[in-house]
């Protein structure tokens, strides 16, 4: 994608189909084809019945929900009866003891926790942290921009992915923002290796072997659970020292006060150990990082795409953001037109574009009889195109549809706008990622001008979480300011 420098501004083009980028790839934002070959099946099912069905994935059976009621149910069940799916056993340990793992009282107990560091006061403190590290990453590509001829082309995804990660570091992790990064370091190796694990089956008892693949999975695991021990005993030394209540009011420091209730002799139930530390401190990293960076790159490639409402966008923030030329805290609820184009982008590129559940036992959902141990799949993506619930324009990028809000977007009285879930389990982090992205957009609309790459190719990607392919270019050639 191409950032342009504002001063260095020329009237805009209407489309980037001009320049020869091929927009109409995208002009109709229909992602659901380039899900992948497999789940192509599961949807064009879906869009030709319009009702549930049932398919197989090997020997496992999964039922493709298609009423929004249904999805309702599953979601908002408090019933053991439904969970999230257990990572197979020969997997690398992601995200275990962490909220997205965890069931019943356990996760109840995490999640009262780690509530209060999500509240918007909390949010709000945040507001400079975003902008300063979002500064950062502009002052890198102004001093790269300062060596480069004409167009600065950048590889926005790339560079999001490195920003949101240091944005979660710093804010969820305040002081100890050096040793979360070296964490989030090690996790990215253990994405790398659970893709590698995930292309193989699983064969039982071939995870204890120790191979060189496995030692080296070992050796990861043990290395993160070295780091963050130190990141607590660091925190917890630095607490003795000032004197302090509280061992700091971000996530981390949240989380070592709620192992104070062990070091009490309270309830395990109600207290954190390491390893729960280590679970969480690797869930805010994989749910809060990457989400957040495809929707910025999305709603970006969109802002790109649409040059009008880019224009408008930008002058809204110029008016909000005044002198300062980044986002206040207080301004953000402002960025009107910024909110409705970050709703629309999230309606069709949804990061989590499929949900699962498991059926721990025969249940009942809506009429329908599903037995024990089957994959209940909650198809987000092809709720956001489907035109029954948001007219014939589904597949367009139309902003102005949430200008009333969220929940009169669409003509659907059931919940069909999904992207943070529903239920009692949804989004811990809708609130941060929402402010997250408007800071970000904002300061980059103040000082860039957006524009697709000619060479970028849009062919969404599922993988785990829905993502652009091909921002890798940095330089355009011969393009014209
Ligand atoms: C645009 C960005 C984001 C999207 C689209 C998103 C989406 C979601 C969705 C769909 C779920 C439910 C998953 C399920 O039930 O299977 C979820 C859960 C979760 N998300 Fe996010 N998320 C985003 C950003 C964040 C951020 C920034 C954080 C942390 C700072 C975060 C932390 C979590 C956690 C911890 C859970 C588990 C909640 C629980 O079970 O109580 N997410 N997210």
């Amino acid at each position: 994608m191409f950032t342009l420098p504002l001063r260095n501004r020329k009237p805009p083009g209407t489309r980037c189909s001009q320049q020869g980028s091929p927009v109409s790839t995208f002009a109709e934002h229909k992602t659901r084809p380039q899900i992948s070959k497999f789940q192509l099946s599961a949807f064009q099912l879906y869009s030709c019945t319009g009702d549930k069905f049932i398919f197989w994935q090997g020997a496992q059976a999964r039922f493709f929900l298609t009423d929004p009621d249904d999805v309702k149910e599953v979601l908002c069940s408090r019933s053991t009866q439904i969970s999230r799916l257990q990572r197979r056993p020969d997997m690398v340990n992601l995200v275990d003891n962490g909220l997205l793992q965890l069931e019943g009282e356990d996760w109840a107990f995490h999640r009262r926790t780690l509530n209060p560091g999500f509240l918007p006061d909390k949010l709000k403190k945040m507001v400079p942290i975003m902008a300063g590290c979002t500064m950062e990453m502009i002052e890198k590509w102004s001093s790269k921009e300062a060596n480069e001829a004409k167009r600065h082309e950048i590889d926005v995804f790339t560079e999001l992915k490195k920003l949101t990660a240091d944005i979660i570091a710093h804010t969820a992790f305040g002081s100890s923002y050096a040793e979360a990064k070296q964490i989030f370091e090690l996790q990215q190796e253990q994405l790398r290796l659970a893709k590698q694990i995930g292309s193989k089956p699983c064969i039982p008892g071939l995870r204890f072997i120790p191979t060189a693949f496995h030692r080296h999975c070992w050796k990861v695991e043990k290395k993160i659970e070295e780091l963050t021990s130190e990141m607590i005993e660091r925190r917890i030394r630095q607490r003795k020292l000032n004197q302090k209540d509280m061992h700091g009011d971000d996530l981390l420091g949240l989380m070592i006060d709620a192992m104070d209730n062990r070091a009490l002799g309270l309830d395990k139930k109600l207290s954190m150990g390491i390893a729960d530390i280590v679970g969480e401190t690797k869930t805010f990293f994989m749910a809060g990082h990457e989400t957040t960076a495809t929707s910025i790159s999305w709603t970006l490639m969109l802002l790109a795409a649409y040059p009008e409402w880019q224009a408008r966008v930008r002058d809204e923030a110029r008016t909000v953001c005044d002198a300062s030329s980044v986002p206040a805290p207080g301004s953000l609820h402002r960025l009107n037109l910024l909110s409705i184009v970050l709703n629309e982008s999230l309606r069709l590129y949804p990061p989590g574009a499929l949900m699962t559940r498991m059926a721990n036992k025969d249940i009942r959902v809506g009429k329908t009889l599903v037995p024990k141990g089957t994959v209940l799949v909650l198809p987000i993506i092809a709720f956001h195109h489907d035109q029954r619930y948001w007219g014939p324009d589904a597949n367009e990028f139309r902003p102005e549809r949430f200008s009333e809000g969220a929940s009169k977007a669409s003509q659907s009285s059931s919940p069909v706008f999904l992207t943070f879930s529903a239920g009692p389990q949804f989004c811990i982090g809708q609130l941060f990622a929402l402010q997250e992205a408007k800071v970000v957009i904002a300061s980059i609309l103040l000082r860039y001008r957006i524009m697709v790459s000619p060479r970028y190719r849009h062919s969404p990607i599922n993988y785990t979480i829905l993502q652009p392919q091909g921002f890798h270019h940095t330089k355009a050639q011969g393009a014209e300011m």
